[in-house]
């Protein structure tokens, strides 16, 4: 298990002040952060742009060291033997940096693989068995500057996967990549989780990302924690309000004040809108709807040409937040 405890990470600016002088500014990027990692599990951190989760992920792979707090992986304390956490850890950020771009594939995992003391057939077949795995086969011996984005990220992915670490951090590994490509590599993280039991922290801006692969998520603010949990509690924690939309071809004035009679009895708060395609009918409530709904509709004979019910997902949620912390 990876366990961090009480993370801070202070950054030292200085800025100009006046002619000669340099002011001393301190940012806080990560504040009391504490989280866990199991093997087999993918974690996902939110937060908006500089909440802290780049600062997070660097000091979990030891790249940067915390200004105070704890992190032990499988019993080893990361902050004091940095060395023997590299073997267990590491780091995919989306983009295109830490790829050379002359190299082929081959030499690229091939050099990073030396990195880690892998050498001799040990080290060929690892690179030849990443690069099948991440479907780069046909290209493994084209320099890197002619490939597409999508065929640098899977290589970014092979890249992370050359020391076979128990641990894998994932910053928005998606980012910038076409549907097709970020599925496959959905699909493959996945499988890093729960076929070969890598725990897995995970960033990303794509929220039905988040919520499809995550077992659990931490929300940060200005690097604190805001709010910790699998993404449907946080769903239901956050937004309690269901709504359900339905169109009607035509709703006379008896059937629509026997309908707002009906909903309101059951605290469903209906409003009716007249639009091109017919009459609608916009309901909110606090749980689904939808039974009660269609249990009305049948009573009066309402033929619908539209039913809409919305589930709340994890976007809803985060953009809730975010309102209430404004
Ligand atoms: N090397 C640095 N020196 C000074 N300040 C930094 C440094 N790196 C990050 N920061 C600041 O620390 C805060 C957290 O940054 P961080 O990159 O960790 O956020 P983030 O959540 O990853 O953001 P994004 O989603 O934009 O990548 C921000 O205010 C940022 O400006």
């Amino acid at each position: 298990m990876l366990e961090a405890k009480h993370l801070h990470k202070s950054y030292t600016l200085k800025e100009k002040n006046g002619w000669l002088s340099r002011r001393k500014q301190q940012i806080k990027a990560v504040n009391d952060l504490s989280l866990t990692i199991e093997k087999g599990e993918i974690i996902g951190l939110l937060g908006v742009n500089g909440a802290g989760k780049t600062t997070t992920i660097k000091m979990l792979s030891t790249l940067l060291a915390p200004t105070s707090g704890t992190i032990s992986i499988d019993g080893i304390n990361a902050v004091k033997q940095p060395e023997l956490i590299k073997r267990r850890v590491n780091m995919i950020a989306g983009g295109e940096r830490m790829l050379y771009w002359r190299l082929s594939a081959r030499e690229n995992l091939m050099y990073f693989g030396r990195l880690y003391g892998l050498n001799g057939n040990t080290l060929k077949q690892r690179c030849r068995a990443l690069i099948d795995k991440v479907g780069l086969t046909e290209f493994a011996d084209r320099p890197v500057e002619r490939y597409s984005k999508g065929m640098k990220q899977r290589l970014q992915i092979a890249r992370g996967l050359i020391n076979d670490p128990d641990y894998l951090f994932l910053d928005e590994p998606t980012l910038g990549l076409d549907a097709p490509v970020a599925r496959q590599l959905r699909v493959l993280v996945k499988s890093l989780a729960k076929e070969k039991n890598k725990g897995i922290l995970l960033t990303s801006h794509y929220l039905e990302e988040v919520e499809e692969l995550c077992d659990h998520v931490s929300i940060i603010e200005k690097g604190h924690l805001l709010l910790q949990g699998t993404p449907r509690r946080i769903i239901q924690t956050i937004v309690k309000d269901r709504s359900l939309i339905v169109v009607m071809k035509t709703l006379d004035k008896e059937n629509w004040h026997w309908l707002k009679q009906e909903t309101d009895k059951l605290g469903i708060h209906a409003q009716k809108k007249e639009t091109n395609e017919g009459t609608r009918v916009d309901m909110k409530a606090t749980f689904d709807m939808t039974s009660s709904f269609l249990a009305l509709a049948q009573k009066r004979n309402l033929q619908l040409i539209r039913f809409d019910a919305k589930k709340p997902n994890l976007e809803d949620a985060i953009i809730r937040l975010t309102e209430v912390h404004d």
